[in-house]
């Protein structure tokens, strides 16, 4: 009896199973059919997804924004992708990134949200990764009114006009750790500008070893093994002993990193301050302004420990790389190096440094500057957007959430505006009439688009003018040489990432011909 129920249960059973995985296999195809002909037919074109995958496994671990560029020719300047379920949109070209970031502005200002650093490293709040919204607002007024506002420019003048003749007199005394030095202007001036902080020497600045460690701990948090996170939040609930989850416990880690950064220097500002010794700076006009009775509410100082740990991350390594493609140019090219200094010594005479005032009789130092902008821009992938609610542009649809990533670095590769676009020529933009040269400057793109717009880019800039047309006035920049005197080969190449670093290269810089260390003022630096 119980071998016949079996006997009839068992292929019952089987069948059962059958018609069901067969339902589940049939719906789920169906259903994806139907996802890939919504997305052929409305989206705009891009690879096309697998399931489940959607685009991950076509999108290269490095060097992403070269993939994107040749994508291009291929499916145009907008790239709808898949990465798992989250929609991506790829803006390849300056009109679409203007018609859409700039114009609609008031759609595709958000950030795609990140567990990893809002929930796990909880580097909070941090402007660059803020939702839009009132929060962002008040960060916002605060670092404009800091770096924009032009009493407050004028007022850095003095500061930039210190470091650079430090930074001259570092180069002249070590030229070989022109990297070190470069990065200690940089470094300086945020951190004076912020918090009021002089940095003398890099290696034993606690101020530096903070942002550092809480920098390149977020970096180095965010390896593509930990952004799957983001992809499947419930890996954040993963225990921190189960292997496979070091993200999880790095994330921690460089938690703390950034607790210190946030509190460490705002305690010495606010220690300074009420010692009646503080210095002019970002954190102090902050904590002035919102203290009440000598009070200052927990949410103001969240927020203002927040905007203070921000700038460092934000301006330094961004500066820096400009620098530093500046100088591999300058060796690369030394015809340019020579045709601006002849500009300068044309101008100046060879009497004096120059100045911030200087600038606009010196179009061809501006043509170079521009160009080493366009050759490398910073941050080639901009930090992306997302779109808050449906859209619809040339016809195509956009579906809200999207994530929105601006390709600048294809923007500055569009050989209808740059010919020949990986010639290193700022001869290019002196052929441009004034309107052309004006809508085709490499700043329009490197800095980003519409409300999320780089605060410090005027800042940023003048700061980067000053040390480049100094360098180029007393120095001569060249290739390495080898034991036998010759002049090594030196291939330019840069570092995948957000941050398009150069690839650490050697080169020798020395003083022009009856150039002298005496040109250079003597300054009190405290
Ligand atoms: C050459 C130097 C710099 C470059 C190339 C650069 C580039 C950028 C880019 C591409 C963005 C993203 C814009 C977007 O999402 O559309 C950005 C955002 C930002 N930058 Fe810069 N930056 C530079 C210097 C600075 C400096 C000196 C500061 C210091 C205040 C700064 C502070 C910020 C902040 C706070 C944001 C986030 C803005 C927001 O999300 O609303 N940057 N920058």
């Amino acid at each position: 009896m119980a071998y016949t129920a079996l006997g009839i249960m068992f292929p019952f059973g089987i069948a059962c199973i059958s018609i069901i995985f067969t339902i589940t296999i049939f719906g789920i195809r169906r259903w994806w059919a139907v996802q890939c002909y919504e997305y052929d037919r409305l989206n705009p074109p891009g690879p096309r997804p697998l399931p489940f995958l959607g685009n991950i496994h076509q999108v290269p671990m490095d060097y992403q924004y070269k993939a994107f560029t040749e994508w291009s020719k291929v499916f145009g300047d907008l790239i709808f992708l898949r990465l798992f379920r989250k929609a991506a949109l790829i803006i390849n070209s300056t009109q679409a990134a203007q018609d859409l970031l700039e114009k609609r502005g008031a759609k595709y200002s958000d950030r795609p949200y990140f567990i990893l650093f809002s929930e796990l490293i909880q580097f909070e709040p941090n402007v660059t990764i803020m939702p839009y919204g009132d929060q962002w607002r008040l960060h916002r007024k605060w670092i404009q009114a800091s770096f924009q506002d032009r009493a407050a420019l004028q007022s850095y003048e003095p500061i930039q006009a210190r470091e650079t003749n430090r930074l001259l007199r570092a180069l002249i005394e070590s030229p070989g750790d022109f990297t070190a030095h470069l990065k200690r202007y940089v470094a300086t001036l945020m951190m004076e500008i912020t918090y009021g902080h002089t940095v003398t020497n890099l290696d034993d600045d606690e101020f530096i070893r903070l942002a550092d460690r809480a920098v390149s701990g977020t970096v180095e948090a965010g390896s593509p093994a930990a952004a799957l996170v983001d992809f499947f939040p419930l890996l954040k609930h993963i225990p921190t002993w189960m292997p496979g989850a070091g993200f999880k416990r790095k994330a921690f880690e460089v938690r703390e990193y950034v607790r210190q950064l946030q509190n460490v220097p705002f305690a010495k500002v606010r220690n300074a301050m009420a010692a009646g010794i503080a210095k002019p700076s970002l954190l102090r006009t902050l904590i002035q302004d919102s203290n009440v009775d000598g009070f200052l509410s927990p949410d103001d100082e969240y927020n203002i420990k927040g905007a203070g740990s921000v700038i460092y991350g934000a301006g330094t390594d961004t500066t820096v790389t400009v620098l530093i493609s500046f100088v591999l140019a300058m060796v690369l090219h030394p015809d340019v190096c020579q045709k601006a200094q002849a500009e300068l010594d044309r101008v100046l005479g060879n009497g004096r440094l120059p100045e911030l005032i200087d600038r606009d009789s010196l179009p061809y130092i501006d043509c170079v500057l521009k160009e080493v902008y366009r050759w490398n821009p910073p941050v080639p992938l901009c930090l992306p957007h997302k779109l808050t609610q449906d859209d619809e542009y040339r016809g195509f649809h956009i579906p809200g959430q999207t994530m929105i990533i601006p390709n600048i670095w294809g923007m500055t590769r569009d050989v209808e505006t740059y010919p020949e676009p990986e010639t290193f020529y700022p001869e290019r933009f002196e052929e441009m009439d004034k309107l052309n040269a004006d809508a085709n400057d490499p700043r329009n793109l490197v800095f980003g688009f519409g409300r999320r717009l780089c605060p410090g880019r005027q800042f940023g800039d003048t700061s980067i003018w000053l040390a480049v047309a100094n360098m180029l006035a007393i120095f001569e920049f060249r290739k390495a040489v080898n034991s036998a005197n010759e002049e090594a080969e030196l291939i330019p190449s840069f570092v995948s990432g957000t941050i398009s670093h150069p690839r650490p290269f050697s080169c020798n810089i020395c003083l022009r011909p009856g150039r002298t260390a005496d040109l250079i003022p003597v300054m009190d630096y405290d």
